[in-house]
This record gives C-alpha cells, structure tokens and sequence, in this order.
C-alpha cells in the first residue's frame, strides 16, 4: 500500500488513516507491526500511559531498515490530559512528552484532548502548544473533542499565532455530527474520526455486514471506508495484530452514494464514550 497523505492547513501533510492505540497495553510490538504492515500515523495520549511503548514501536520500526525506514514519514500524535491544562502545567507536560519518545526528537502533533477544563485554561495551554511548536519540540498543533464554540473561541483569541490543523472527534455512522464535522472543515481544520468502528460496539450492524459480504471485505473495513469517503481521517484500534492489514486495506474498493447513504444514521447520536462537545 502506498502512503497517502491529506494536506493541513500550514503546509504540512496527515496520513489518511492512523493507528488508535488507546487500551493497548503491549503498544511496542502492536506499534511495531503496524508500521511494517504500512500504517504511518499513531494515535496515542498522556492518558493511554502508553507514549513510550509507541515511541519504542516506532524506533524499532526506523531501526529496522534506515535505509527505507525515515523519522519524517512517521507521523506521532499525542494529547495533554484534562489535569495538564494552564500555562506552566501544559508547558512541562509537553516537555515529559517529548521526554518519554525522545529518540522521535519531535511529536509531529500535539492536541489537547478536550474543552472540559473552561476558557482561560485552554487558551494557557494553547499558549503553552503554540511555543513549543515556535521552539520546534512540536511540529503541529490541534484541538479534540472541540464543538463550534469552542473552536470560534480559539481562532477569535488575540493570542493566536499557530493556527490548529485538526479537530479529533468522535464520529461513526451513529454519531455523524455532519454540522461540526463541516464547521471543523470549513475553518480549514481536517476532522480526525475516532472510534470509527464504534468501539466495535456496531461493529455487527447489519447494513454494514450485508455492504462487506458485497465488496468482499469486513464490516471493519466497511466503516473505515466510510469514513475516508466523508473526507475524514479514521484512527481504528485494534490490538490484533491479525486485523492491522485487513483495517487499512480500504483503498482498493468504493462505496456509491447509495452505499454511503445506506450506513448514514443522521438520526442516531450514540457516541461510544464521553461526549463534551457542547461543555462550557
Ligand atoms: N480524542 C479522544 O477523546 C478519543 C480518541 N480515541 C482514539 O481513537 C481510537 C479508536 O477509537 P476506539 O475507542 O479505540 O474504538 P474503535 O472504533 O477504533 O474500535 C476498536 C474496537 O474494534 C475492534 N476491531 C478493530 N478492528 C476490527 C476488525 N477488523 N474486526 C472486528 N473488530 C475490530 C477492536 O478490537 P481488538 O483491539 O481486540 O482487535 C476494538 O474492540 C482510540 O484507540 C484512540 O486512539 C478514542 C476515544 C476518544
Ligand atoms: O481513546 C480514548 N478513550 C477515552 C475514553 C474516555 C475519555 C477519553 C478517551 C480517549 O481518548
């Protein structure tokens, strides 16, 4: 499979798909397998507790073969958790975080994981995110779990100097969110869709079982599609080194309109976790 990329809004490039990597406990060899499986993108956070295990992954993997294995093809994601919000808290967080994967010499994407913690301490701890990426510790900063106003509330701030380039948010074929989803775009921020399977929990619906026995491929791969025909950029998990290939086959068939509109559930909201959003 050859490595696609999707353009951010300060010139730099996001794999179209990535690794989720939250609960996965043996990250090092799952990661490891990944990249030689021909993933280019890990999602991990400060609350996984397992940054170093994907950063090791991920050297292996460069160890491996440096002739064709390059630091600049690995894109590394990581979030500063809700108790890591203000000023200095955010600025030596981002330090610790760099420090865990330090061989990666940089984190191409830092995001602070949700809104929760109230305005003044989200836009400290951007502040904190805009620095390190002035200082180059971070190459790209972005928001998650962010809802229209909070993302008004970060482009209108006097303090903005480095832009965010994505929005992580939940979003399945039962939890579209198409009006955020298309707010998020249109302020040039691309949409990373996390639990694109639904945290499995829908993994067995029957429209999407009934589209995979069409194509020949899973309900997993069904999903993923779908959500890379949105114009999002999935991160499914899966622990299974088994499933890695198969969840990121997902470019060698189509979903028609039909085929697309027929997994849509406009009509549903059931997100697989928290959902903070529409927090103050
Ligand atoms: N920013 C945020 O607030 C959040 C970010 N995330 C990120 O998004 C990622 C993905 O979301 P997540 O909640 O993990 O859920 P996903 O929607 O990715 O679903 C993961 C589940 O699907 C199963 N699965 C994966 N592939 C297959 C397959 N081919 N066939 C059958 N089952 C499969 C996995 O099982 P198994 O692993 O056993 O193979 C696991 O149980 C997270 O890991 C994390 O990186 C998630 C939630 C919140
Ligand atoms: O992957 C995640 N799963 C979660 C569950 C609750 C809160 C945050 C998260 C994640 O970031």
């Amino acid at each position: 499979m050859s490595f696609q990329a999707l353009p951010l809004n300060n010139g730099a490039k996001i794999p179209f798909m990535g690794l989720g990597t939250w609960d996965i406990r043996n990250a090092t060899s799952v990661v490891e397998a990944a990249l030689d499986a021909g993933y280019r993108m890990i999602d991990t956070a400060v609350l996984y507790g397992n940054e170093r295990e994907c950063g090791q992954g991920i050297l292996n993997w460069l160890q491996k073969d440096p002739v064709h294995h390059k630091r600049k093809d690995v894109f590394y994601i990581t979030k500063l958790w809700n108790d890591q919000n203000g000023y200095s808290n955010a600025k030596n967080a981002i330090h610790e975080c760099l420090n865990k994967v330090s061989g990666l010499e940089y984190i191409d994407l830092l995001l602070i994981h949700s809104p929760t913690e109230g305005k003044r301490l989200r836009l400290e701890t951007y502040k904190a995110m805009q620095e390190a990426v002035e200082s180059g510790i971070v190459k790209s900063i972005g928001v998650s779990n962010y809802g229209e106003g909070h993302i008004d509330e970060l482009l209108s701030w006097d303090g903005l100097r480095v832009k965010p380039v994505v929005n992580e948010i939940e979003v399945s074929p039962w939890c579209m969110r198409q009006e955020l989803c298309d707010f998020t775009k249109s302020r040039g921020l691309q949409v990373i869709a996390y639990a694109p399977l639904s945290h499995a929990y829908r993994i067995n619906d029957p429209d999407a079982v009934s589209l995979a026995k069409k194509k020949g491929v899973s309900s997993a791969q069904i999903l993923i599609r779908w959500s890379i025909q949105k114009g999002y950029i999935p991160i499914p998990k899966t622990k299974t080194i088994s499933r890695l290939a198969q969840n990121l086959d997902v470019l060698s068939f189509e979903l028609s309109q039909a085929e697309m509109a027929q997994l849509d559930h406009p009509e549903v909201h059931d997100p697989s976790d928290w959902d903070v959003v529409h927090c103050p």
